[in-house]
């Protein structure tokens, strides 16, 4: 059991601000997701829970106790990084062990805590190889047995499937959730680019941007009431579309006149006043569909992708008109070059001012709560501070190739 708080944190190189303002509570056995733009900090943040980074300002507190001096073996924290990093000269069941030898652990309560990590990461067929002889994913799950052994509260994983292939990841991102599903009080943080990692694995997701937090909320919330453009934009695969307007008509249903001749009635409220103010439309591609009445879009398909089980209908790619994608479900064989008219569900639009969810605009507790979903789906796995790569260490094929003598 673990709960994190940090409070107006900030990460500064020098002049460079990387992250300012950062305030999130994590409760213990939750799992949460960083995602963000290249750059935007994500890494650093775990880093900075892990010990690994200095924090520049503001406090790290686990179960309430100051964190941010305190050195990452102490922390009771365990990180699994994308470069797995294991010792080739070793066995499955070294590799796993040798934090806890470091630690002074007896061989007794070695052997049961990696034969208890090996049958969790059903490894134990392999405890005797070494990793050459193992396949990535299978050295990506010693890795996380090496986290298990020490028992964190907390389990930092930095974008730890990014290595492996397609179908490796997702039968490892199977196996993390199912781990995390065994080890419900324990808590797990986690980095990654991978949306559908983000959204099947989390509890909640932290969306950072530009230095601070976009939003905070679980997977479907960020999916259906984004705060502002940049998150709506950013959840979600294709993109959100844009259409630019002005709003109309005001009333628990809004009327927006589209640039370029069309309206679409979305049912976010606007008040009197609102008339006139210049709005952008959400569409979700998922969201559109092709209609006979009264179209939301209607434009000429420059391309198509299909991908079997949904078509990608492209417009405006090489026009002045706002990029817009559709994803209708199924196979449309020859639609390139036809015309074509979509709508969406009034309740499947969102509206945009200024960049800001109208939402939001009188404040998030005006909304209806959102209801978290019950059946966590969550799911972790776990190395520590301690196995990462020293500097000096050249790391090939996810093997550490120490400079000088091993630890
Ligand atoms: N030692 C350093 N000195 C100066 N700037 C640094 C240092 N380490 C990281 N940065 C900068 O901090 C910012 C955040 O880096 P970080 O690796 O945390 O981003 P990220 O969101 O994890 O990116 P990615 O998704 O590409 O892994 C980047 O702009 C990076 O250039």
């Amino acid at each position: 059991m673990a709960d994190l708080r940090l409070t107006d944190v900030a990460k500064s190189y020098g002049d460079v601000h990387v992250l300012r303002n950062i305030d999130l509570d994590i409760a213990s056995g939750e799992f949460i997701v960083f995602v963000g733009p290249s750059g935007c900090g994500k890494s650093t943040l775990l880093r900075m829970i892990a010990g690994l980074e200095r924090i520049s300002g503001g406090t790290l507190e686990i179960d309430g106790q100051r964190m941010n001096d305190i050195p990452p073996s102490q922390r009771g924290i365990a990180m699994v990084f994308q470069s797995y990093a294991l010792y080739p000269h070793m066995t499955v069941r070294d590799n796993m062990a040798f934090a806890l030898k470091i630690a002074g652990k007896s061989k007794a309560e070695v052997q049961a805590a990696t034969d208890r990590a090996g049958k969790m990461l059903q490894l134990t067929p392999y405890l005797d190889r070494l990793p050459k002889a193992l396949s990535g994913g299978q050295r990506q799950r010693v890795a996380i047995g090496r986290a298990i052994v020490r028992d964190p509260k907390v389990y930092l994983f930095d974008e730890p499937l990014s290595n492996l292939d397609a179908a490796l990841r997702v039968a490892t991102r199977i196996e993390i959730a199912q781990l995390k599903a065994s080890m419900p009080d324990r808590t797990m943080i986690y980095v990654t680019h991978d949306q559908t990692e983000a959204m099947t694995l989390a509890d909640r997701i932290v969306v950072l941007a530009g230095g601070g937090i976009a939003q905070v909320g679980a997977p479907l919330e960020l999916y259906e009431r984004p705060v502002n453009e940049f998150v709506a934009q950013f959840i979600g695969s294709p993109a959100m579309n844009l259409l630019p307007g002005r709003v109309k008509a005001v009333g628990p249903v809004t009327t927006v006149a589209l640039d370029g001749g069309l309206e679409a009635e979305v049912a976010i409220p606007t008040r009197a006043g609102d008339e006139g103010m210049a709005v952008n439309i959400g569409v979700r591609p998922e969201d559109m569909r092709e209609t006979e009445g009264t179209p939301v879009f209607e434009g000429t398909v420059d391309l198509t992708e299909a991908l079997g089980e949904v078509t990608l209908l492209y417009f405006g790619t090489n026009a002045e008109t706002v990029p817009i994608i559709a994803k209708l479900p199924g196979i449309h064989p020859g639609l390139k070059g036809r015309r074509v008219r979509l709508t969406a569900d009034p309740h499947a639009l969102h509206l945009f001012h200024k960049g800001q969810s109208l939402l939001y605009r009188d404040g998030a507790d005006s909304l209806p709560p959102y209801q978290p979903r019950t059946a966590a789906p969550s799911g972790s796995m776990g190395g520590t501070a301690a196995d990462a790569p020293r500097t000096g260490d050249r790391i090939e094929d996810g093997l550490i190739k120490p400079e000088g003598p091993v630890r």
